[in-house]
């Protein structure tokens, strides 16, 4: 937008005791003009200004009508620049530095420039710092003395900049002050007659304030990623000085000269810029170090502010005047001022670019590899898992195996226990059966030997002695005598005890001699055996009966040791069983965990996707960019053929105009020759006429 400079005049207090004797200046409102000292104006000397500053005013007035608007639009993105013009030992310092009481504008500037940026919440700031002087005609950095006489180049990206000059990053204001204080040593001061401590050099302190959005996570492009650039410039020129006034001599002569001359370049510039378009046709920026690096502050992409000061003295009227007419030419000055985002196309493009290697880096650097070595992690647990899974299965898979052969063994076991059992009942049975066998019939007779004959219906039948009919008693009689009792006999005989077990399930005799609970089969045939060792005296049915009780014995003794393993075996069973129980459960939750990976798995690929695809959108971007810079650059290369066309047509017109001129000026001369010829001719024509009359 177009924008006149900000002028200011600012007048310091006198430092003269002498009391004006003819005129003085008056400050009324925003103008200053020269008055008599009965108090009339002087025609032609009064000049209205943005501002006029009387002698009472302070630089925090100062700073807060004319500057403070400048330095928050650089905070915004606009470049800025803001100057103090005037004669030496005029009050330029003292307001660009100002004093402890009263600080100036450079140090209000940067502390409003922090100020600001703690209060705006949505864009990060950088900002860089740098100091220069030009001290005869020659930049030197006031951050580093040892960066003397420093070029100034010209690029796209960056403007006019002096190359090599040292920046210095800043987070607050007390850093960049403490930075001034040691740039202030390294400038050049020297006493003249009119300032004790006189400027010898134009100093510019320089703040590149770069901001962007802070990303918010919108989609809008231009608003949470353009990079603002904005250079604010802050310059205390050293003073125009009258040598005669200044009394200088030697070096600072020579200053002298240097300040004076690049101060004329400087009202040449201010000339010609104010002059208006039509006759702006060339601005001399480049006839002055100082005018080259305010050529952007002139006329430019920049908001500007002028201060000029005067002294009050009658004697400094004239330049005084020469001040307020120098004011008065930048008033009519217009400056452009953009915020700097949208500088140029390529300069945007080049952002662009940026950014987008930027997050290319961002997206190929940390978080896609954290991803690919997070999805590398997942397949390496997934495969761990279903390894452990597959081992688990297989101990699984044996476990059955054995457990099935267990049972297997366990159901052989018992099915041998049974065969041994019903072997033991067998064994009694048919050892019964051939004891019958083999006892004679007659020795039946003579000795009564116990005869065991079944039953007719095949069914156990314990008969019992009369007395024994009684429910109480057991079919066992007491004692034996030596004499077989009939009915003893009978009951031996006749009555087949087979089945052992059995016994148990006749009544309990009211006196017994050994308790119910201990007879087992072995006690029984023992009773038994007894009974008939007692009454029995045939010696080979005796050792029969001895064999078979070993033989029962034995048979007993290995049932009791295979229900001993069996029982075992169920133990082991049992704890098997809970050792599968307890795997099946580690298997379920391997499950568990391989889908809940499997899940985040999935999750993890689609967001690698989904970056995949953003990068894809990017590098199309990038490659659009790359078409638009070629396209500029192609333009530009045109604009530039065109350029040398034009220039190669002007120095044909040129060499074409000389040649005329030369062709016209022989002309000329030749006419001149003919035109005396006819003269003289002319005239020796009137004399013979003269001689003829
Ligand atoms: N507005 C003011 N109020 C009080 N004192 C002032 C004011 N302006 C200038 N002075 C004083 O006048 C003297 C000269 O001022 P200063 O050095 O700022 O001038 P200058 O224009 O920078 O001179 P030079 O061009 O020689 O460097 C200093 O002592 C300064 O303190």
């Amino acid at each position: 937008m177009a924008e006149k400079i900000c002028v200011a005049v600012r007048v310091r207090p006198s430092i003269s005791e002498e009391s004006p004797s003819g005129t003085f200046w008056k400050i009324e409102d925003n103008r200053i003009s020269l008055h008599k000292l009965h108090g009339t104006p002087i025609s032609g000397l009064s000049y209205a200004f943005d501002h006029v500053f009387d002698e009472s005013c302070s630089n925090s007035k100062v700073y807060e009508l004319l500057t403070k608007d400048v330095i928050h639009a650089a905070v915004d993105g606009f470049n800025g620049t803001a100057f103090a013009y005037g004669q030496t030992s005029s009050g330029k310092t003292f307001t660009m530095n100002g004093s402890l009481n009263d600080p100036g504008i450079i140090h209000r500037a940067v502390n409003d420039v922090f100020q600001k940026i703690q209060m705006i919440s949505d864009r990060e700031f950088l900002i860089r710092v740098s100091y220069m002087e030009i001290y005869n005609e020659e930049i030197n950095d006031l951050f580093a003395v040892e960066n003397q006489k420093l070029p100034i180049h010209e690029s796209l990206e960056r403007g006019i900049f002096v190359a090599g000059l040292r920046e210095e990053i800043v987070n607050n204001a007390e850093q960049v002050i403490k930075l001034l204080e040691s740039g202030e040593v390294n400038r050049h001061f020297g006493e003249t007659n009119m300032n004790a401590r006189s400027s010898r050099s134009h100093t510019i302190f320089r703040m590149v304030i770069e901001s962007k959005g802070i990303d918010t996570g919108s989609s809008d492009y231009s608003s949470s990623d353009a990079i603002r650039v904005s250079v604010l410039n802050l310059v205390d020129l050293a003073g125009s000085e009258r040598i005669a006034k200044t009394g200088a001599g030697g070096v600072r002569l020579k200053e002298g000269k240097y300040i004076n001359k690049s101060l004329m370049v400087l009202g040449n510039v201010i000339n010609k810029l104010s002059n208006g378009a039509k006759q702006r046709a060339h601005i001399p920026y480049r006839d002055s170090k100082l005018t080259r690096i305010l050529q952007t502050a002139l006329g430019g992409n920049a908001k500007t502010s002028i201060i000029c000061t005067v002294a009050p003295e009658e004697v400094h009227i004239e330049e005084t005047k020469g001040t307020l007419q120098f004011a008065s030419r930048a008033k009519r000055i217009t400056n452009c001022a953009q915020v700097n985002e949208i500088l140029t196309d390529a300069a945007l493009l080049k952002r662009q670019q940026l950014e987008i290697e930027d997050l290319r880096r961002k997206l190929q650097g940390s978080r896609s590899e954290v991803l690919e070595q997070e999805i590398l992690k997942l397949r390496n647990d997934m495969l761990k898992y279903e390894l452990e899974r597959e081992k688990l299965e297989m101990e699984l898979e044996e476990e059955r195996r054995s457990h099935k052969e267990r049972e297997q063994h366990i159901r052989d076991q018992q099915l041998k226990i049974k065969n041994l059992s019903s072997l033991v009942s067998d064994g009694n049975r048919s050892s019964s059966q051939d004891s019958m066998k083999e006892s004679p019939k007659d020795e039946c007779n003579d000795f009564k030997t116990p005869c065991f004959k079944e039953t007719s219906n095949n069914a156990f039948v314990a008969k019992r002695s009369n007395y024994s009919e009684l429910p109480d008693f057991s079919p066992l009689p007491d004692s034996f005598s030596n004499v077989a009792d009939e009915d003893t006999w009978f009951k031996m005989n006749k009555g087949y005890i087979a089945d052992l077990d059995s016994l148990q399930t006749t009544p309990a005799r009211k006196v017994q001699s050994f308790p119910p609970q201990d007879i087992t089969p072995l006690h029984k045939f023992n009773l038994l055996y007894e009974l008939h060792c007692q009454d029995c005296s045939n010696d080979n049915y005796k050792l029969e009966l001895q064999n078979l009780k070993t033989q029962l014995e034995l048979v007993i003794k290995e049932k009791d040791e295979l229900q001993r393993k069996h029982e075992e075996e169920v133990q082991i069973n049992r704890r098997l069983m809970g050792e599968i129980s307890e795997l099946k459960q580690e298997l379920d939750l391997s499950n568990n965990s391989l889908e809940s990976s499997a899940q985040r798995y999935g999750n993890l690929e689609r967001e690698f996707q989904k970056l995949k695809d953003e990068r894809d959108s990017l590098l199309q971007t990038v490659s659009e960019s790359s078409k638009n810079i070629t396209f500029l650059t192609d333009q530009k290369e045109n604009i530039l053929k065109d350029l040398n066309c034009e220039v190669q047509r002007r120095k044909d017109l040129e060499a074409e105009i000389k040649q005329f001129s030369v062709a016209f000026a022989s002309r000329q001369r030749s006419l001149a020759s003919i035109h005396g010829e006819f003269k003289s001719k002319i005239e020796k024509l009137r004399a013979e006429k003269l001689v003829r009359y």
